[in-house]
């Protein structure tokens, strides 16, 4: 006992510090690895600094919860806001909190700043990029604005911002009568072309078709907006032009790729770009050969290649991509990491193309790519040089707010669609979203916002036939409120009656498939959505409850495997989600399958056996026995953070009764947004809806400061 006791002492020796630390670990404050890593450096670099320490510590933790970096001066002004998986209901919460804020109170920034410098386990930025540098963690940011990295990520925003920059700066060649020209045939005014898009709707430019002139000139282009404004309709008109263009200029047609993260949102596009293809005006009067437009979605790890066992990919700067442009979907999910992979798997000509809603939830891993880089969209910061451009060849006119003479290269890449050609922003889910995201709200006014939201509810409950996409509000007693279990039969009733009517021939194959695409259908319906994991209100819990609710009202069988957890028992009608990528099955991380009941012959007798069904390309059924899915859990409730790339024609979602730091803004508007027609908000304390709506996900990171502070204005292109 006493030889472990001196061998621990020995290893890690009692700094206070790291003393500390470990409390803060054991009461679950920062994470073991947090602590780990703090201890680890101790020993490599003897560093005895608390100052030192506690910023190690401090930007692991904030690894963990998705930032790329610690920002030093934030931490000091603002302590409240770190460490927030302490819940303050926690026994210990307030004395931690309480000393942090001593740690923290006794520095200033420059103090802080001078100590870190000073630290052998410190790098500076410059010094960073020596490939031999041995120092873990690298000092960047500005003067006013320090930052504090782990090594990794630092190299992840440098490399990003470096991909970034190289294509912004990239000339392309751009002759603008046929530009102008093609883009007057692919926005022809309304009534020319039944299906092409008209002009935007209400006041300002159209702002799809400034979009596509743009983009057609950068190397790098983002085109962000909120659901229903257009983006897929617009990227399908730009990659049209940069075929017609490739064309008129004699040039070779161009290998376009497509794609999105996940597996659920690759299918998402592959619906709806089809009939956008399909609607195009004729290329005509063009001598050359048009390139196509493909239709085929892959998901970014199929497009880069995975590598079994591997983190890396097949795709890299050794061995890029043959494409020319890439073009993916649903970016707000991508994080630093597979932003990177995705930026090394490109030729340094090929253009990249983002596409998403920047006020979406970020991706789960660190970063939050998209947002960062879209920080400034709402204002544009367009350059005088680059509203004369527009005018010229789009003839539209940029409101001169949006205009601004420092614009840096990056704003001249980005564009925000702002009309939502699904939703009105009159009522129903376009104005709950759109009040929900409102950029005037006051943060400490939660009470006005909790009004405001209000108000959206009480007109959509005055109007229950509208067709804006109906919202509704039901405010539970407790968990146990029957109200609730109404809505979860109600919501998944649909698919479930349908189970009843199992074909049972088992040589029927075409038949046993045709029923499993509908109820493959019929589930796309309604999803309950969930902030939490665990607790009653999380995943786990409501699961639970709600597999209880459906066995009593007899829309789910009985009978189950004995012995397992809810959970995981496999049953007729079990919805379940992929969690993780399986390649050998062709299953991602977000498909989702019904386990149906299948008759087999089996030695001349017909059975019914359980099989999963999930939905495969061009409506077809893809059926995996359930002992082979590894990575699976019911889906009856799903995070909203799972729900990303998903959509559904009602999605119901529910709130924990206490205050949680996962409650956001970011995440109820995620939530709202994944609706087609209807989207209904159950909760039980209004403080906490109140606090949701004025939280904000803030996520430190370098990489908009990075590309603005090293990128001059780009010249727009001049008349030939
Ligand atoms: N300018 C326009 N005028 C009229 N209808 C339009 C216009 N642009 C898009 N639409 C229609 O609006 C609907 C949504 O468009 P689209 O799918 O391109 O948007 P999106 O931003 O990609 O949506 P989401 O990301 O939510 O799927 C489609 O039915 C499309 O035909």
């Amino acid at each position: 006992m006493m030889a472990q006791h001196s061998e621990a002492h020995q290893k890690y020796p009692p700094h206070p510090t790291l003393a500390l630390l470990g409390d803060w670990a054991a009461a679950g404050a920062i994470r073991a690895l947090d602590l780990s890593l703090t201890r680890f450096i101790h020993t490599q670099a003897p560093e005895d600094d608390p100052a030192v320490l506690l910023a190690i510590a401090l930007t692991s933790e904030r690894n963990g919860h998705g930032h790329v970096c610690l920002d030093l001066a934030q931490a000091l002004h603002h302590p409240q806001t770190l460490l927030t998986r302490l819940r303050d209901d926690q026994p210990l919460a307030q004395g931690i909190r309480l000393a942090l804020a001593r740690e923290l109170g006794a520095l200033t920034l420059t103090d802080w700043v001078a100590r870190l410098r000073a630290s052998s386990a410190i790098s500076r930025a410059e010094d960073a990029r020596d490939p031999v540098d041995p120092r873990p963690l690298v000092l960047d940011g500005d003067p006013e604005r320090p930052l504090l990295y782990l090594r990794r990520y630092w190299a992840y925003e440098q490399r990003i911002a470096e991909g970034i920059q190289g294509r912004l700066q990239q000339p392309l060649p751009l002759p603008e009568t046929p530009l102008a020209g093609l883009l007057d045939t692919l926005f022809q005014p309304a009534g020319d072309q039944a299906a092409a898009p008209s002009s935007s709707p209400g006041p300002g430019p159209d702002w799809q078709r400034l979009a596509c002139a743009l983009a057609a000139r950068s190397g790098f282009f983002i085109l962000t907006g909120g659901p229903g404004t257009g983006k897929t309709t617009t990227v399908v008109r730009l990659l049209a032009l940069l075929q017609r263009l490739a064309a008129v200029q004699g040039l070779p047609a161009l290998r376009i790729e497509l794609a999105a993260p996940t597996g659920k949102a690759a299918a998402r596009l592959n619906e709806s770009i089809n009939a956008q293809v399909n609607a195009l005006p004729p290329p005509e009067g063009i001598a050359g050969e048009v390139g196509p437009i493909p239709t085929r979605v892959k998901t970014l790890h199929r497009l880069l290649g995975p590598r079994p066992d591997s983190r890396r990919f097949r795709h890299h700067p050794g061995n890029p991509l043959a494409a020319d442009v890439v073009v993916v979907d649903e970016a707000s999910m991508v994080d630093v990491e597979m932003m990177v992979h995705l930026l090394d798997a490109l030729r340094p000509e090929a253009r990249l193309i983002l596409l998403g809603d920047k006020d979406q939830l970020a991706s789960v891993e660190a970063g939050a790519v998209l947002g960062d880089l879209c920080q400034r969209a709402h204002r544009a910061h367009y350059t005088p040089d680059t509203r004369d451009w527009l005018a010229r060849v789009s003839g539209q006119d940029v409101p001169e707010a949006m205009v601004d003479a420092n614009g840096g290269a990056l704003d001249q890449a980005v564009a925000m669609l702002r009309t939502s050609h699904r939703f009105s922003d009159q009522g129903g889910i376009g104005a709950l979203a759109a009040r929900v995201n409102d950029p005037q709200q006051d943060p400490r006014d939660p009470d006005a916002a909790l009004a405001a939201v209000r108000a959206v509810f009480e007109r959509s409950a005055a109007e229950p036939d509208s067709q804006l996409g109906r919202v509704a509000a039901i405010q539970l007693q407790d968990e146990a409120d029957p109200r609730f279990d109404e809505q979860v039969r109600e919501g998944y009733a649909g698919y479930l009656q349908r189970l009843e009517q199992a074909p049972d021939d088992p040589d029927a194959s075409a038949r046993v498939d045709a029923w499993a695409h509908d109820i493959l259908q019929a589930q796309r319906q309604f999803q309950l959505l969930t902030a939490l994991r665990d607790g009653p209100w999380g995943v786990t819990g409501l699961n639970t409850r709600i597999i209880q609710v459906l066995r009593a009202a007899r829309l789910l069988p009985g009978e189950s495997d004995a012995g397992a957890p809810a959970q995981r028992q496999w049953f007729a009608g079990r919805p379940v989600l992929i969690t993780r990528n399986d390649y050998t099955l062709n299953l991602m991380n977000g498909d989702i399958g019904i386990t149906l009941p299948v008759p087999v012959r089996q030695n001349n007798e017909v059975r019914t056996v359980l099989r999963v069904a999930f939905p495969g390309e061009a409506g077809q059924v893809r059926w995996v026995l359930p002992s082979r899915l590894q990575a699976v859990e019911t889906v009856f409730a799903m995070t909203v953070h799972k729900s990303q790339g998903s959509e559904f024609e009602h999605t119901a979602l529910i709130l924990p009764d206490a205050p949680n730091p996962v409650l956001t803004r970011e995440l109820l508007y995620t939530a709202i947004t994944r609706s087609r027609r209807r989207f209904t908000l159950l909760y039980s304390q209004a403080s906490v809806l109140g606090e949701a709506i004025t939280r904000r996900v803030n996520r430190d990171s370098g990489l908009s400061g990075r590309l603005l502070r090293r990128h001059p204005p780009a010249p727009a292109p001049s008349p030939p």
